[in-house]
């Protein structure tokens, strides 16, 4: 049933996801037979969403880190069993902006952890593991070839920071409580900047360093939802905030299409 999955495609919500199955199978001309609709493959599990469009698997994988990395083991060992040949893993995720406005795309180049460090720590039998958190570079900048002229969003290939939490992991001021200031903050926003560091999310981390440990080609393409530099809330509607979710899902889209005939 999987042996033709060619791209592993996932996002944090089962609807994103859902909505993504719909608008990938447009695109590569994808037929369901009459009357039918998409079925969710995992349904039953209630832990997260799965529909197979021809070569492309679109799964949602939750919040976080743990989350991302149960889903993670999952795929990489039904992609193994059913002997995929070089599938490449796509995270289209949302993200805080550190210096660029919301609406805008960034692929990460690296992800590090709050603390700066390429790699994902995990405690095993007692010991701290580090897996590295290596990105395949050539398929950012593949990525970020494929913008279009008219394209309404920015294509910004950078370092990512992984947090372990939204709110405090994230410098914000407005979670239940936080033990700093706005000056702090902006202090810490400022110097991971000059750091390189471009967006904030939440699983690229253990996206980059499950998929390299697999020796799996693996991207990351993020919206910004704000600019970190300017505040803490999401204040883009709903609206707004739907559009913008797509424009991830607009350039793999290109890239699968663009490549489906060669692989
Ligand atoms: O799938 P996305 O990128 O939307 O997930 C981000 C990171 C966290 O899981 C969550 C925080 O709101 O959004
Ligand atoms: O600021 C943001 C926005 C989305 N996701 C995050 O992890 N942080």
């Amino acid at each position: 049933m999987f042996s033709d999955v060619k791209y592993v495609c996932m996002g944090g919500t089962p609807k994103r996801m859902e909505k993504f199955a719909y608008y990938i199978m447009n695109e590569i001309g994808c037929k369901l037979p009459a009357g039918t609709t998409l079925l969710d493959i995992s349904y039953q599990s209630y832990r997260y969403s799965m529909y197979k469009v021809g070569p492309v698997l679109c799964l949602s994988h939750g919040m976080g880190i743990p989350s991302v990395g149960i889903l993670l083991h999952e795929i990489i060992k039904l992609m193994y069993h059913a002997k995929c040949k070089d599938p490449i893993f796509f995270r289209l995720g949302t993200c805080g902006g550190i210096g660029i406005e919301g609406g805008n795309l960034v692929v990460s180049e690296s992800a590090v952890d709050g603390l700066l460090q390429p790699f994902l720590e995990l405690p095993v039998l007692g010991k701290l593991q580090r897996k590295p958190a290596i990105l395949d570079k050539k398929l950012a900048y593949d990525l970020k070839k494929i913008q279009q002229l008219d394209d309404p969003f920015t294509i910004t290939v950078g370092k990512t920071m992984c947090t372990y939490d939204f709110y405090e992991g994230q410098g914000r001021l407005d979670g239940a409580f936080c033990n700093f200031t706005e000056t702090d903050k902006l202090a810490f926003l400022r110097k991971i900047h000059e750091e390189n560091v471009v967006n904030m999310e939440m699983e690229s981390l253990c996206f980059a360093a499950l998929c390299h440990q697999a020796g799996i080609r693996g991207a990351v393409i993020c919206v910004t939802l704000l600019n970190r530099l300017d505040g803490d809330q999401v204040t883009a509607s709903k609206e707004t905030l739907n559009e913008w979710q797509e424009y991830p899902q607009q350039l793999v889209a290109r890239y699968i299409k663009k490549n489906m005939t060669h692989r």
